[in-house]
């Protein structure tokens, strides 16, 4: 197909697009940002209320504001502005910390809640091919709980499930190849062996329905500086399913997960459900503005932006397909849609040269060693004629003489 006719059918897209009103509101400019699942882009709305939080709230009420302010509730009260977006119901998300942190604690409290039921299971399973911080964590936490860690594909998981597995670590969607995992099979298949999952979510949530609840999910984490556009280490989540918070032993107990925390009392007893997941001062400046972030969620459906995004990385795909001459680069993200998440990874040899000279043009992806260029597509922002011409650039980047 010619460049006119894919130019031709992305106007047509973008004019038929439901969500393409959403990218007025935020702050971007002439570049191709297609760099949403490292640092989502800026929302104008947060600018001035961060700035009220700071003149106002801080600036004026001072202490007043862990109460006047709602500062006080805010992990759990943004938790719930999470929720509807991953598929849960209130109650069961609190915001804060990184998201290693959250995967240290869901991790370790889920071998506690399996051995307080009274049953000798010592096997973390986890994904060898995960985002290094999981692993170096699951490796952590298997050390101090005396499992032994067992890394596999997340397609062997079902293989190397039974009676020793006491959780399996997973992530939704692989950051590098955009594959996305088969989360309501592979938590059946856990729960099946008696065991408890925890999921990663950095790579979907505000991408596609999770269907946490529907799906039985123990416990989940993610980031808020993706695709929830909180900003860069804005607080991370995690996801405590209402009917296991009783048994969720904290391995970093806080005055904050404390059921009476100004009681400022020696002994430790947990608060009652998904605070529980808290431990320290939240980080008040970061969480108000991924508070602010979630503005732009207002009225979209999460179903509406799964929709974009295949039709985005669809196009994508189709654009670099003409464009590109054939065996320059190969496609490592599935084709299937149920086996996609929101980004499209091709590796090229020369990808980490080829990335600097796409960001110098105005194309902004990611490269990842060794070899891999990939581009996140953010359906609030993002539009096909974007996609058109990032492909274009693409391959008369491909074409040139490394530079
Ligand atoms: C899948 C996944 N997990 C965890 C992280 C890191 O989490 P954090 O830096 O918030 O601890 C990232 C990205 O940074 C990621 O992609
Ligand atoms: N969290 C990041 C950061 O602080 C700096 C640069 C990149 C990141 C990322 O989020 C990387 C991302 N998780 C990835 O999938 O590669």
């Amino acid at each position: 197909m010619s460049d006119s006719d894919l130019q031709a059918q992305a106007a047509k897209k973008d004019a038929e697009d439901e969500l393409r009103g959403k990218r007025g509101e935020f702050v971007l400019d002439d570049t191709v940002y297609l760099d949403g699942n490292s640092l989502g882009a800026l929302p104008a709305v947060v600018q001035e209320r961060v700035a009220d939080v700071i003149s106002r709230q801080w600036g004026k009420l001072r202490i007043r504001s862990w109460d006047e302010s709602g500062w006080w509730t805010a992990p759990e009260r943004i938790g719930d502005r999470i929720a509807p977006l991953v598929g849960a119901a209130p109650g069961q998300i609190v915001v804060g910390d990184s998201t290693s942190v959250n995967v240290f604690k869901a991790l370790v409290a889920a071998v506690r809640m399996v051995r307080d039921s009274g049953e000798g299971r010592d096997e973390i399973v986890v994904d060898a091919t995960t985002f290094p911080t999981d692993g170096y964590i699951a490796q952590s936490a298997a050390r101090m709980t005396g499992c032994t860690l067992v890394p596999v594909t997340p397609a062997e998981v079902p293989g190397v499930l039974g009676p020793r597995t006491a959780v399996v670590l997973l992530n939704h969607a692989d950051y590098r190849t955009g594959r996305l995992h088969d989360l309501p099979g592979l938590t059946a298949a856990v729960h099946d062996a008696g065991a408890l999952v925890v999921w990663d979510l950095c790579h979907t949530a505000g991408a596609l329905p999770v269907g946490l609840d529907a799906h039985g999910v123990d416990l989940a984490v993610g980031c808020t500086y993706k695709y929830l556009n909180g900003g860069p280490g804005s607080p991370a989540y995690i996801y405590v399913r209402a009917d296991l918070q009783a048994r969720f032993d904290s391995p970093l107990p806080g005055w904050n997960s404390h059921a009476e925390p100004f009681g400022m009392r020696p002994e430790f007893e947990a608060a009652q459900g998904a605070v529980r997941g808290r431990v320290g001062t939240p980080d008040i400046l970061s969480m108000l503005a991924l508070d602010a972030a979630l503005d732009v969620w207002d009225g979209v459906s999460i179903e509406a932006v799964r929709a974009k995004s295949l039709a985005l990385t669809d196009f994508f795909v189709d654009c670099v397909t003409a464009y590109v001459p054939e065996g320059r680069v190969d496609v490592l993200t599935p084709a299937a849609h149920g086996q996609r998440g929101s980004q499209v990874a091709l590796r090229s040899e020369d990808a980490g040269d080829v990335m600097r000279r796409l960001v110098e043009q105005g194309v902004v992806g990611d490269f990842r060693a060794p070899d891999v260029l990939r581009f996140g597509f953010t359906p609030l922002y993002v539009g096909f004629a974007d996609v058109e011409r990032a492909a274009g650039v693409l391959a008369r980047t491909l074409g040139e003489p490394a530079g």
